[in-house]
């Protein structure tokens, strides 16, 4: 094989069943039985979402005559996936399920990675696109790194549970696939600066689901199965547009840094893809681009747009505004080497996210 073949190499990890709709926590064990998962489960789930969900896949396995552990997660640590997997290990476990929110479904994504067993996703929210995705989001001491994991080998998003969950979830996920955006704008600019790898399957995957949800804004609204569904299916486009690409520079730029940023400084964060999407706005105007569009799509959502409705002070949006660069420096994006504090208030005020 000549070298210049190898380096045309590429291995594409993508869920193999996809299950969304009304009730389809349900099929858990159908699914289960199509990837011969027939026994020894481990469940990680979060404190509140066990009640939601984790109760109800561990009834729905034993039901069928499977061997089920559970273990409660709230924090995307290190620590945590170390505790996960030495449960995992001592018990034998053949699979793991991840059934809650973002946290509980990238600890046992990373677990199941680790101890090289397979791994299923059951939302109880939709509110960012790791419920696909071969990443997985951990924070290690005061870094948090997006780290290679596999696919799940399944997605089960019950439509009628996350249609029960707060509205301020579907909302956030709507700005974590908002953020697609000034992602994809971020790594056209880092593949003519820096000629990093780009993919324009990903990019276009990409910027299309984007596109779509900003096109139906007005269409998303709270405890409509038809809104949840619009939004999973655009979260698990965003996921496979990362699995494609082998990387989340698709679904993760400058807004993301900004959002890294502020759950460093903030002394309370907002949710992820709430970030994400005050961050869309303020990387959108750097771009030169239609910030006003994104600001009207999040607010059609109900999605915040100003500090004042993520709930954090404009000193912490400046202070993470300043560190966003270094978030991430191997990452190039339109922050470049930074913005200076002036320069920071400029775009922060001009985008009317503080006042
Ligand atoms: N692996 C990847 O590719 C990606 C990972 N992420 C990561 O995911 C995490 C963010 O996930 P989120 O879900 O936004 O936040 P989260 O995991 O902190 O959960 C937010 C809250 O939602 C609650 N919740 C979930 N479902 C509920 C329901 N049905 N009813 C009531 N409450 C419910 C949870 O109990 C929790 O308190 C971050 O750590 C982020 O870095 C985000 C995007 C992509
Ligand atoms: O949040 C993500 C995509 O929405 C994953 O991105 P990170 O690489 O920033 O963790
Ligand atoms: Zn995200």
């Amino acid at each position: 094989m000549t070298q210049d073949m190898n380096a045309q190499k590429k291995w594409m990890q993508l869920p193999r069943d996809v299950v969304v709709g009304h009730g389809v926590i349900d099929d858990v064990k159908n699914v289960c039985a199509d990837l011969k998962l027939a026994d020894n489960a481990l469940i990680v789930t979060g404190k509140s979402t066990r009640k939601i969900a984790g109760d109800i896949v561990h009834d729905s396995l034993t039901d069928s005559g499977q061997r089920v552990e559970m273990i409660v997660s709230e924090a995307a640590s290190m620590k945590e996936v170390d505790r996960v997997r030495k449960q995992a290990l001592e018990s034998g476990v053949e699979y793991l399920l991840g059934v809650g929110s973002g946290k509980s479904i990238d600890v046992a994504k990373l677990a199941a990675t680790e101890i090289e067993v397979p791994f299923i996703s059951v939302p109880t929210a939709a509110s960012h696109d790791g419920i696909v995705s071969s990443r997985a989001s951990i924070k290690n001491g005061n870094k948090t790194a997006s780290i290679q994991a596999n696919a799940p080998m399944a997605v089960i998003a019950d439509t009628d549970i996350i249609a029960e969950a707060p509205y301020r979830l579907l909302a956030s996920g709507c700005g974590d696939i908002i953020s697609n955006c000034t992602a994809v704008l971020d790594w056209q600019l880092a593949t003519r600066l820096q000629n990093v790898p780009f993919s324009e399957y990903a990019a276009a995957l990409s910027s299309m689901t984007a596109q779509i949800l900003i096109d139906s804004a007005d269409t998303i609204k709270p405890e409509l199965e038809s809104s949840v569904r619009m939004v999973v299916k655009a979260l698990v486009s965003s996921g496979v547009a990362m699995s494609i690409a082998g990387s989340s520079r698709p679904a993760s730029g400058s807004e993301h840094m900004f959002s890294h940023a502020l759950d460093k400084v903030a002394p309370v964060p907002a949710l992820h893809g709430e970030q994400c999407g005050v961050g869309t706005i303020l990387m959108m105007y750097l771009h030169g681009g239609d910030w006003k569009s994104i600001r009207d799509a999040l607010q059609a959502i109900n999605a915040p747009v100003t500090a004042e409705e993520l709930g954090i002070e404009d000193k912490y949006i400046l202070e993470a505004l300043v560190l966003s660069h270094t978030i991430r420096p191997e990452r190039y994006t339109i922050l470049g080497t930074g913005l200076t504090p002036d320069a920071a208030e400029i775009v922060a005020r001009k985008t009317k996210v503080i006042s």
